[in-house]
């Protein structure tokens, strides 16, 4: 014993610290407002606050009743907000909960247990013993990796059934992350359709490994058997769900039929050509209306990231002409530097290949109509509103809700991080014939916008935020409620964090005696067939204080 103990390696004290911070890190409650904080929050909510409460006063938190590998019979009570089922252990086991993707509530499952977690599980799903069939049909079902692919989470169930579920995850992102009594709410309205629920992605970005070391060294020395074709051990396309390793994928029936039409021919070029690859690549399919030669080079090379050509094209004015033509033919981008153009009703809009453009065509004009029309129609309210002339598109990426809406207003500024997006903002104000004595686009963090338009009137002022996932921050909101917009639209793919800050928007006191309420609050469906939704949130300034918090 002695001698076996003593061929351990010993950890010198640093190691050892290292370790513990690690482990206490790891152990430490999720971020607030991250994804792990709002998966806790449902786990919480299922297991009942006190129980949670008093098993982590009693350090029992990391007590799993599952053995990993263990295989377990239960019955799904809910689903998360990322669209996994949650399921409560069965008794004599202690309350945990055990997190498996594809089932519904309602249903018995069988599921094998992978990790276990603070007060829960995570577990593959085997199979489904006893569906519901009140909300599963296999029938609906369009794609043949749906149930291993973690892109999609609801291809079984009926669209109105999605729509409601996404509703409800406004519902409890409000409830948890507002910071405010969420009896001050206005009835959150249902979710908006997507006109297209499948064959609606403009954007897809399979990914591959390159050749594991032991693979690569055999084929160097020769003692690998070389069939032609794709090996067995390369998967090109999306992660399997719970894993980070991809599983294949020669066709995704939620993104377009350019996309589709496109893929195999790269998968092909992969396949032909991977012993030349050294590291993990993600690929890009875009789908893009065709730009006439004469304006760049829309296509770029196929596939390779680092090969990436040229910078991004020039388009002139005179190219809206022949727009028309060009709007029929869509082609597929795959190189990251190329210019993509897509068509949002009557507006053209161009962006690098590589840049955020929303990924659901089909729905932008619904969502920009509503915008407006949620921005107008609040004003109607008071007979002495002053007419809305000025719009702010804080982080506004190539223009999309500055250069849509701009007809409504007097002028627009728009401003967002990344230099390359404004480059493209306002070459599409161009395209568009928007002139630049109404149409202004800067660089820059979104909070340095309030300088630059000190001249707009706050009272005839709409100010659109459509942040990145993590929201907006504090900088921001400060300089937003010292200015006092009359109308700030809040769009957001990440409802907890709307949540939050529109919470902290709403406590602020703007003026002497002003602050603002929540008009309006529903969701738009930008990702049909899956968990995600897109909230758009509508404050207007009101007379009186801020509810007390
Ligand atoms: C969700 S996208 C919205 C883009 C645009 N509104 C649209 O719909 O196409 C968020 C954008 O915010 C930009 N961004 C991130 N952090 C920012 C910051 N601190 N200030 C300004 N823009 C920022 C990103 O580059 C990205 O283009």
């Amino acid at each position: 014993m002695e001698e076996a103990h003593s061929e351990q390696p010993r950890k010198s004290v640093k190691q050892r610290r290292k370790e513990q911070r690690k482990l206490k890190k790891a152990r430490a409650l999720p971020e607030p407002f991250s994804t792990e904080d709002v998966q806790w929050r449902d786990i919480v909510a299922l297991l009942g606050k006190e129980h949670v409460d008093k098993t982590l006063e009693e350090e029992k938190e990391w007590n799993s009743p599952f053995d990993l590998q263990e295989e377990v019979e239960l019955e799904v009570s809910t689903l998360s907000s990322d669209g996994e089922s949650l399921s409560i252990a069965p008794s004599p086991k202690s309350p945990w909960v055990v997190r498996t993707p594809f089932a519904l509530p309602g249903e018995t499952i069988r599921a094998k247990i992978y990790r276990n977690s603070r007060l829960h599980s995570l577990a593959d799903l085997i199979a489904v013993t006893k569906p519901n069939p009140e909300l599963r049909d296999m029938n609906r079902v369009r794609c043949k990796h749906f149930g291993e692919c973690a892109g999609c989470q609801y291809q079984m169930l009926s669209y109105d059934t999605q729509l409601d579920l996404k509703r409800n995850v406004i519902v409890k992102a409000y409830n948890n992350f507002f910071g405010l009594d969420p009896s001050i709410l206005p009835s959150i309205e249902p979710t908006i359709a997507s006109p297209l629920q499948y064959g609606y992605r403009t954007k897809i970005t399979p990914h591959f490994d390159a050749p594991p070391r032991r693979i690569r060294a055999e084929y160097n020395n020769g003692t690998l058997e070389k069939t032609k074709g794709q090996p067995e051990w390369l998967k090109i396309g999306f992660n399997k769900a719970g894993t980070k390793n991809p599983i294949d994928i020669e066709e995704c029936p939620i993104a377009t039929s350019t996309i589709n039409q496109r893929l195999p021919e790269l998968r092909e070029a992969i396949i032909n050509d991977i012993w030349t690859y050294h590291k993990g690549v993600s690929l890009l399919l875009r789908d893009s209306l065709e730009i006439p030669e004469t304006s760049g080079k829309g296509k770029g090379s196929p596939h390779r990231p680092k090969s990436l050509s040229s910078s991004p094209s020039k388009t002139s004015a005179p190219e809206i002409d022949s727009l028309a033509d060009a709007v029929e033919k869509h082609v597929c981008i795959t190189n990251h530097k190329a210019t993509v153009r897509e068509r949002v009703g009557n507006k053209i809009f161009d962006y690098p290949g590589h840049a955020f453009f929303q990924n659901n065509n089909s729905v932008l004009v619904p969502l920009t109509d509503y915008v407006r029309d949620a921005v107008f129609s609040s004003g109607k309210t008071s007979p002495t509103s002053e007419k809305l002339t000025h719009l702010v598109d804080a982080y506004c990426g190539s223009g999309l809700f500055a250069i849509m809406l701009a007809e409504h207003f007097q002028e627009v500024s728009g401003i967002e991080l990344s230099p390359d997006a404004i480059k493209f903002a306002t070459k599409n104000a161009q395209l568009n014939g928007i002139p630049t004595s109404k149409i202004q686009f800067r660089s820059g963090d979104a909070a340095n916008i309030f300088q630059t338009v000190s001249h707009y009137p706050p009272n005839r002022t709409v100010v659109v935020i459509d942040p990145p996932r993590k929201g907006t921050d504090e900088r921001f909101i400060k300089q937003l409620i010292k200015v006092g917009p009359k109308v700030v639209v809040y769009v957001s793919c990440n409802v907890h964090t709307q949540a939050r800050d529109v919470g902290m928007i709403m406590k602020e006191v703007v003026g002497i005696d002003q602050h603002y309420a929540l008009t309006s609050l529903r969701g738009f469906d930008l990702f049909p067939q899956t968990a995600h939704v897109e909230s758009v949130a509508v404050l207007r300034l009101k007379d009186g204080p801020p509810p007390s918090s």
